[in-house]
């Protein structure tokens, strides 16, 4: 069963005519497909031939070589494969859960001290939000498509977890995953019935293995990124993805604390204060929060405001499109990048800011939340230069990557190449840094300074 989109904005819309002259050399321009075709030719008003073809062939005018003289196609319908609809729509339900979860849980943590947080061997934060989400998306998706079908690569494990001295955290993970479980029919999803006990619980976290990073399909979730942002009342984000066949062809963004105001965004503005007063239990639809997500070949990103109160969701709980800035001046150009200077290198970025002419103040945020700016047009660039041994991890990028590709803009790393998910939990080969743009004219000028003050960085 294929889900028919005829309303898809993929380069053309359905029911659509098209004139072809045989001189023309692409009838579509070149798209990433994933479908078929049908249309039927119209000659001097009566029916030349009806064919089904694969989007593949729409780049090259060799399935219309028969075509004896010029003609008028009209396309009837797009098919886009199953394999996408339902994977999208439980994903994005999961993602809109999680995202409400974690809006409670930074209330609560914010009103009380630290304790909740622990330090991982490489001394990043992790916490009781990180912990349940991851077990909250794989038990949803292992639900929803059998865990036999499902592989998930995350960022979490239950070392911590599994510790004697960790009873008492346990007990609030496991708490916590089944207070939400408890409320998944209002998501449309299927609840456990019963609560889950420990074993379960570990269990949905440890099924998230790296080993999966290698398949050639998985799920990468980054369960809580930017925790440092999250357990200091700022910005963070729920990261889900597909990746087949080492490219993400499903990706969900969910931004919690996400503000109705751009210049809210930014770390150093001060806003948080402000964004923890609209907490989960005063805030309503549209004031903080949205889902974003996109599917490969989609031509469209979309974005859902989160729920408040007790409304249920039903899908796509209007979501909206979204579309990246058409900003290509540098002087009018906003720049965001990582709020920690250990995470990427502010002077560096500065002095590119400064050779390139952007004018405004970097927006410094934490997490993938810069996607999601970059996406829904609030900011036209995206920098990130990390320390020369840090290698970044797949579940870090891939759903940004692909929602801003889907929502008009690009993506690479300072060489100009795509990002690599092909390689296991490491985005391998990364020339330097990460250069995400709303357009590819600000896009060539920032990899233009780049090249040229790169020896004399000492990055
Ligand atoms: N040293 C270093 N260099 C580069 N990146 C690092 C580094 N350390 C951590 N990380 C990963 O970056 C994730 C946070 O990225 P951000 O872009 O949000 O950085 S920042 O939080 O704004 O500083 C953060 O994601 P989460 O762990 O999910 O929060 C880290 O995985
Ligand atoms: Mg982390
Ligand atoms: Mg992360
Ligand atoms: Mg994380």
């Amino acid at each position: 069963m294929s889900c028919t989109c005829t309303t898809t904005s993929f380069p053309i819309k359905v029911p659509h005519t098209l004139f072809h002259s045989r001189k023309s050399n692409d009838v579509f321009p070149k798209t990433q497909i994933l479908g078929t075709l049908s249309f039927s030719s119209k000659k001097n008003s009566h029916l030349g031939f009806t064919d089904k073809i694969s989007l593949a062939q729409c780049s090259k005018t060799s399935f219309l070589s028969e075509m004896d003289e010029d003609c008028k196609l009209e396309v009837s319908s797009i098919d886009i494969p199953d394999g996408y609809c339902k994977e999208l729509e439980i994903a994005v339900r999961a993602v809109h859960m999680a995202c409400l979860l974690c809006q409670r849980l930074q209330d609560n943590l914010l009103s009380k001290s630290f304790e909740q947080v622990h330090s991982k061997e490489d001394n990043s934060p992790v916490t009781i939000a990180d912990w349940s989400v991851q077990a909250i998306v794989s038990w949803v998706l292992s639900e929803a498509f059998g865990s036999e079908n499902v592989s998930i690569v995350a960022e979490e494990d239950v070392e911590v977890l599994s510790k004697a001295s960790a009873v008492g955290l346990l007990e609030a993970v496991v708490r916590t995953v089944n207070e939400c479980l408890a409320d998944a029919p209002r998501f449309g999803l299927k609840g456990p019935g019963t609560d889950l006990d420990a074993k379960a619980v570990l269990a949905a976290i440890s099924r998230c293995s790296l080993a999966g990073a290698r398949g050639s399909k998985f799920w990468v979730l980054d369960p809580v990124d930017g925790t440092l942002g999250f357990v200091r009342g700022d910005q963070y984000a729920i990261a889900l993805a597909l990746i087949e066949d080492g490219e993400p062809v499903l990706g969900v963004l969910g931004c919690p604390n996400y503000p109705m105001k751009k210049e809210w965004l930014s770390y150093q503005n001060g806003y948080r204060r402000i964004l923890s007063r609209l907490t989960s239990q005063t805030s309503v639809s549209g004031d903080k929060g949205s889902v974003l997500y996109a599917r490969k070949g989609g031509g469209k990103a979309w974005m859902q405001p989160l729920l408040y109160g007790e409304k249920n969701f039903v899908w796509p709980n209007s979501a909206k499109q979204i579309k990246v800035s058409s900003i290509d001046n540098p002087a009018l150009a906003t720049f965001c990048e990582p709020v920690e200077k250990a995470n990427s290198s502010h002077s560096f970025t500065a002095g590119l800011a400064h050779s390139v002419g952007l004018r405004n103040q970097p927006l410094r945020v934490y997490s993938m939340v810069k996607y999601a700016a970059i996406a829904r047009g609030d900011a036209e660039i995206f920098m990130k230069f990390a320390s020369a041994g840090y290698k970044e991890k797949i579940w870090d990028h891939a759903a940004g990557v692909l929602i801003i590709e889907e929502a008009g803009g690009m993506v690479t790393d300072a060489g100009g190449q795509p990002l690599d998910f092909s390689k296991g939990v490491y985005l391998e080969g990364l020339d330097r840094g990460i250069i995400a743009c709303a357009g590819a004219k600000l896009h060539e000028k920032i990899i233009q300074a780049v090249d040229a003050s790169w020896n004399s960085s000492s990055l």
